[in-house]
């Protein structure tokens, strides 16, 4: 592996293009055991860089007396104070927010006591409550709720103790019910994942037996009856306040819905190596924002824990990590779980700067640090029968903002429909449903569409009769959403994952074969033409043949190639550019779509 590693570094024409290949490359090793990593760091006498990590846990705030200069975009505005603003300037002020709000999709985060260029200026007491009551009006002028995230004293040149106050500004936009992020949760099995959905979204501690999570599966049966997916979905809502909207005072999502300004749905996937092609399609083709990783404190990095990681930074979902069970474990224990996490994160391949959050302080920090670089990789340490350290994960939650902003949002929702058929269900008196997301457009109740491909590479016809969200009726459907539509008689035995439904003007490109840029990953021998794998890209999952690969006649772990793969069994709708992730076995590469070869359907 190492002398393909440094050949694939020193490839590629541009530096960003170069690195990121080489990236890719040394993703090989995350895929790997530790003992393979440290054997191929050996032979090529490497160490884990430390220049490009910052300090591991930066988590605490310095107490540096500047932040950042303010950016111009982007959804966090410092003023350093907002006393009694002239009229004109408070409407000023107030369409400043507006704007800021939209940057973060209905989220805005205001510094005051700060300076433009990030001098922490502070202010007093007395400007300080001014400053928030102006802030309070801007809020309720555009209809916004402000919650006070934290307050710090900062040292500038006076005698006054002076703060500064970090506020949270939230407006669920006219358009939405609330606001919605889509967090995957992976983990090694038994490591916690269930328990500790089971107690934020129910709100009561485990046992360390089971009994939060057979809380969650009751009710998931109550619920879900005749939904046979293995992979399930709990929501947590947060109200204006940031206070939890969960079943412990709702009966029904609906209520959870009705009284949440934000909603984190959580996609609880298998931990078990048997069900990794769920898991992979889980996250390919849910579309989470995040992905929380759950690596139990006693156990550490153990089973499937690495290779979950590998595919979050494959498929690069930002993700942070949960220690969780630390009741059964000693501090040392915990303190040794962490720091193999650190080095792992801090590995080549990963490049990431643990941050490890053990306070509310730390969490506002964390998400706000996160938003703005994803390689920023949070570190939680909580147990779910003590509900130690649970309360700073719900602060994190609660402030976690969208990687999207609101430009890109309406860009995808300019263009035309497609939505990506991910289950298929027969609902009594409803007819056949699919759930799935709505990659780009907007989707209404009543409207037309047509699904595809067939086996014969054709579209059909079809109405959307209605639409569900969180088991709410939902009139319209905005890209990046998550939804069941209900299409009445609609033949279900027509329908299969991985299918989209487009708007009728599309006329989508469908294919059999197609090519991709690929770095193997990980293969016990070589990978030659004629080998068969498992691709998926995006919802599609089908098993393909390796027609070609370009320029070689074989391929060894962590090389790269340009290879024709063919489907199997029938065509499917691609687009170049998707990412992809292949596997068989142990085998595994990833990749990106690069060439379609269409397939003309008869109109
Ligand atoms: N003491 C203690 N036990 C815990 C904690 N979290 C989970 N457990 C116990 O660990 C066991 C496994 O937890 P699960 O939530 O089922 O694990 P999982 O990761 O969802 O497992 P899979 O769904 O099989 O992938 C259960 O018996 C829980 O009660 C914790 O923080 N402390």
């Amino acid at each position: 592996m190492p002398a393909v590693l440094s050949r694939c570094c020193r490839a590629g024409g541009g530096e960003s293009g170069g690195r990121s290949r080489a990236m890719e490359a040394r993703m090989a090793e995350l895929f790997c055991s530790g003992l393979e990593i440290s054997a191929a760091l050996k032979a090529k006498g490497k160490k884990a860089p430390k220049g490009r990590c910052r300090k591991s846990n930066n988590n605490r705030q310095s107490p540096a007396s500047s932040l950042p200069p303010e950016a111009e975009e982007g959804n966090i505005e410092y003023k350093l104070k907002l006393v009694n603003p002239s009229q004109y300037r408070f409407e000023h002020l107030v369409t400043q927010m507006k704007w800021r709000l939209q940057e973060g999709r209905g989220e805005a985060v205001y510094q005051i006591g700060v300076e433009d260029n990030g001098l922490l200026v502070g202010l007093s007491d007395e400007e300080m409550r001014a400053s928030l009551k102006t802030l309070r009006r801007m809020a309720e002028k555009v209809g916004a709720d402000i919650t006070v995230l934290r307050e710090r004293e900062v040292d500038y040149d006076s005698d006054i103790p002076r703060k500064i106050t970090e506020v949270l500004v939230r407006k669920v936009p006219d358009n939405q019910q609330f606001l919605d992020l889509r967090v995957a949760v992976l983990g090694n099995v038994d490591s916690g994942k269930s328990t500790l959905l089971g107690v934020l979204t129910q709100g009561e501690l485990d046992n360390g037996r089971g009994r939060a999570r057979l809380n969650l599966f009751r009710h998931l049966h109550e619920i879900q009856s005749g939904r046979t997916s293995s992979i399930s979905f709990e929501i947590l809502g947060f109200n204006s306040k940031g206070e939890v909207v969960n079943y412990s005072d709702s009966r029904t999502a609906e209520e959870i819905c009705e009284s949440a300004s934000k909603m984190i749905t959580f996609i609880d996937l298998a931990g078990h190596h048997k069900y990794l092609k769920t898991t992979i399609f889980g996250l390919t083709s849910y579309c989470p924002d995040f992905a929380m990783l759950v690596v139990s404190a006693n156990t550490g990095i153990a089973g499937t824990t690495r290779e979950h990681l590998g595919l979050a930074m494959a498929l690069k979902v930002p993700f942070f990590i949960v220690v969780s069970k630390v009741d059964l474990c000693s501090k040392p224990t915990v303190d040794r779980t962490v720091k193999q996490l650190e080095r792992v994160l801090k590995q080549p391949g990963c490049n990431k700067v643990p941050m490890l959050v053990s306070t509310d302080d730390d969490a506002v920090t964390a998400a706000q640090q996160f938003a703005q670089s994803p390689n920023i990789t949070p570190i939680f340490t909580l147990s779910s029968v003590s509900g130690e350290h649970l309360d700073i994960l719900k602060v994190f939650l609660n402030i976690l903002p969208p990687l999207t902003n609101c430009k890109e949002q309406e860009e995808l929702m300019q263009q035309l429909t497609e939505f990506q058929v991910d289950e298929i269900y027969t609902v009594p008196d409803v007819g056949t449903v699919v759930g799935g997301t709505l990659y780009s457009g907007i989707c209404r109740e009543g409207e037309r569409l047509v699904v595809g491909p067939t086996d014969n590479g054709k579209f059909l016809d079809l109405k959307v009769c209605s639409i569900q969200r969180n088991r709410s009726a939902c009139r319209v459907l905005r890209a990046g959403q998550a939804a069941t539509l209900a299409l009445g008689s609609f033949d279900r035995s027509l329908l299969r994952k991985g299918m989209v439904m487009v708007s009728p003007e599309m006329n989508p490109t469908i294919c059999s074969v197609f090519e991709a840029e690929i770095v193997l990953l990980f293969h016990a021998t070589t990978f030659r033409k004629g080998f068969q794998v498992t691709v998926h890209v995006g919802n599609v999952r089908q098993t393909a043949i390796v027609e070609e690969i370009y320029g070689k006649d074989k391929l060894r772990t962590g090389e790269k190639a340009v290879v024709r793969f063919r489907f199997f069994k029938h065509p499917e709708y691609l687009k170049i550019g998707t990412k992809l992730l292949f596997r068989e076995g142990v085998t595994k590469g990833i990749g990106h779509v690069t060439n379609l070869r269409p397939i003309t359907t008869p109109p």
